[in-house]
């Protein structure tokens, strides 16, 4: 279970003034600050999906590297399975896999050679690491490119590389930025399944999209933002049938939920007979 209770995190800015001027009057630039993220609170239990939503700007970037120990919040706590952790120190990054923009790979080195070096950064022996990889190599389909250097990948491999090096030494948690952008159907769907499995296998994962169908698709809760804010935190069936939602989006949800359910049942069946 993956807690964040009042999370906030301000910017100094480097010249209010001509910012004051030149910029449209934004409400998070207060004095000499720019608050990103305000009184964040969310929370994704083991075996869930939470999906994170909102416009360009919204602060969801910030709070996932607030969440998973990249940046320092000045308030709020971040709780994994029960425990408050310091996020000064090195505990978060153990605990939580997480996937940026700026999760890069050796380019000269191969994947797998890429993954054993940051799986010993973490101190996992050959044994661990050589299960973990055939896992990942199986769950990310990159038999294929294994050994192939990084340089030569394209960018759907090169995604599922990264995602295999965030989630190397087998966090409690799995934190993900924005992991399709830029992606081909293929790789796109290959993401997709990935998170399925770690929901499947009681992994909590939180993930920021742009695509509202990947959000039906896989999640069980949605936090959307605006402004550093939540203005939505909560159970997906609950945001579909908001009043608030616009006609055309909550039949769109109301459509892919259903099909959704209807495919899950599907999957259960064929699970059972087999
Ligand atoms: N280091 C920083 N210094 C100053 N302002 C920052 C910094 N990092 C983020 N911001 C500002 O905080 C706000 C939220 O940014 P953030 O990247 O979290 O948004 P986002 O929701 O992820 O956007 P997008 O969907 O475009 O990726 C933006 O206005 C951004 O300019």
């Amino acid at each position: 279970m993956i807690e964040i209770e009042g999370l906030s995190k301000r910017f100094a800015l480097a010249d209010p003034k001509r910012a004051a001027q030149s910029q449209r009057r934004d409400p998070r630039q207060r004095g000499r600050h720019f608050y990103s993220v305000e009184s964040v609170s969310l929370s994704c239990p083991a075996g869930e999906v939470l999906g994170l939503i909102g416009p360009n700007g919204a602060g969801k970037t910030t709070t996932l590297r607030l969440l998973s120990g990249v940046l320092r919040p000045d308030a709020g706590r971040i709780v994994i399975d029960g425990e408050p952790l310091d996020t000064r120190d090195g505990e978060l990054r153990r605990r939580i896999g997480f996937l940026s923009a700026s999760t890069a790979l050796y380019e000269r080195l191969t994947v797998e050679e890429n993954l054993r070096y940051f799986g010993q950064l973490y101190g996992m022996t050959v044994q661990a690491l050589d299960e973990r990889i055939a896992l990942l190599q199986e769950q990310l389909a990159f038999s294929d490119f294994r050994h192939r250097r990084v340089m030569d990948l394209s960018s759907g491999m090169r995604q599922r590389a990264n995602i295999a090096r965030a989630v190397i030494h087998q966090p409690r948690a799995i934190v993900l930025d924005e992991p399709t952008t830029g992606l081909d159907i293929m790789a796109t769907e290959v993401v997709l399944q990935f998170i399925d499995q770690q929901r499947q296998s009681g992994v909590p994962v939180i993930f920021s999209t742009h695509h509202l169908e990947e959000i039906c698709l896989l999640c069980d809760r949605l936090a959307v933002m605006q402004l550093g804010r939540t203005v939505f935190n909560g159970p997906l069936e609950a945001y579909a049938g908001s009043r608030d939602l616009e006609p055309l989006r909550r039949t769109f949800m109301a459509q892919a939920l259903a099909s959704r359910e209807e495919s899950r049942e599907v999957g259960d069946a064929q699970a059972h007979l087999a």
